[in-house]
């Protein structure tokens, strides 16, 4: 949106009003998750890439996570083939974690790396093979109809260990470290994860200052479609009860709660279409989206 129409008094308070932000984030991590279906359009994209680049120099430390759901789909069906999901997670042949592994370890991570660096970053990108920052087993789901049975969804990791030297490392010296959510299991088997679930884990051993997650809905929408500001675990379990929370909001919200339960300050689920999102949430008053309390 052009300021150029703004009074200078206006522009000014604007940059004022972030003091109190810069001064409690700086040296600070923050972990932002980029879904994939917050990453559809280029000019958003572009407007993401420069705000990553602006809060790394004004002195935070962030660690971009991203997902790539609609991308995935997107090269599966030019091979024949159709997504399945059960409880938010895509059930992963061999063949569909080669195309997992392409787009997310390939096209969606190298497209984020170049376009931070073309606005003037130092990204770097990464999958949990790299340093073996990830490692996984295989992930089996409880059969929510049949207690006790356990669904097989195929290559799909659930997280054993995050080792965060190599991201501290490049942290230390200044680089962006951007994050496929694919990790390695110990005989060196690929595992497909949640992006959401990898974004909270990381978060929660960097004990970042904040984790945001930022995806295409205005934050977590009640049963009439209103958003939602601040929500409590309570609430969180009465709403996958009764069917308001589901599908892709299933992981997200369990792994923004897991975060706010182990340490992470503030967890927010944002509407990642919203130009600039990041900067309304991270650097004025006007937080946007919905808050994960802890309790
Ligand atoms: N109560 C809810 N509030 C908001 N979104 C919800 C809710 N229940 C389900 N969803 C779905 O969750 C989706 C976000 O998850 P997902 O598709 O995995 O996005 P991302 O790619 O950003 O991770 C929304 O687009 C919406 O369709
Ligand atoms: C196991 C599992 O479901 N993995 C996800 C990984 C990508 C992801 O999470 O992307 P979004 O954040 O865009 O949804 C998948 O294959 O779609």
């Amino acid at each position: 949106m052009p300021t150029k129409n703004l009074a200078p008094g206006t522009k000014a308070a604007v940059l004022a009003e972030a003091l109190p932000y810069i001064k409690r984030f700086h040296g600070k991590t923050i972990v932002v998750k980029y879904g994939g279906n917050a990453m559809t359009d280029e000019h958003l994209k572009s407007c993401f890439a420069r705000d990553v680049v602006l809060l790394e120099l004004i002195g935070f430390n962030i660690v971009v996570v991203h997902g790539g759901g609609p991308q995935i789909e997107n090269l599966l069906s030019r091979v024949g083939k159709k997504g399945e999901f059960i409880q938010g997670m895509r059930v992963t042949d061999a063949e569909t974690m080669e195309v997992v592994e392409m787009v997310l370890g390939g096209q969606v991570n190298k497209d984020i790396v170049n376009l931070i660096n073309q606005h003037g970053g130092k990204a770097v990108g990464l999958t949990g093979k790299d340093g073996n920052c990830i490692r996984a087993k295989k992930l089996m789901l409880e059969d929510k109809d049949n207690p006790g049975d356990l669904i097989d969804v195929g290559q799909v990791g659930q997280i054993t260990k995050i080792d965060p030297s190599l991201i501290d490392h490049l942290d230390k010296a200044s680089f962006i470290p951007v994050i496929a959510p694919i990790g390695v299991g110990e005989d060196g088997e690929t595992y497909n994860i949640n992006a959401d679930v990898v974004a909270g884990k990381i978060a929660e051993v960097l004990k970042a200052e904040k984790l945001v997650l930022l995806t295409n809905t205005p934050g977590v929408l009640d049963k009439a479609g209103n958003l939602i500001t601040g929500i409590t675990p309570k609430e969180i379990d009465e709403m996958v009860a009764d069917g308001t929370l589901s599908g892709g909001m299933l992981p997200k919200i369990g792994s923004a709660l897991d975060a706010a339960r182990n340490g992470v300050k503030g967890v927010h689920i944002i509407d990642g279409r919203v130009e600039h999102a990041l900067l309304l949430e991270i650097l004025t008053d006007h937080g946007v989206g919905t808050m994960i309390k802890s309790h």
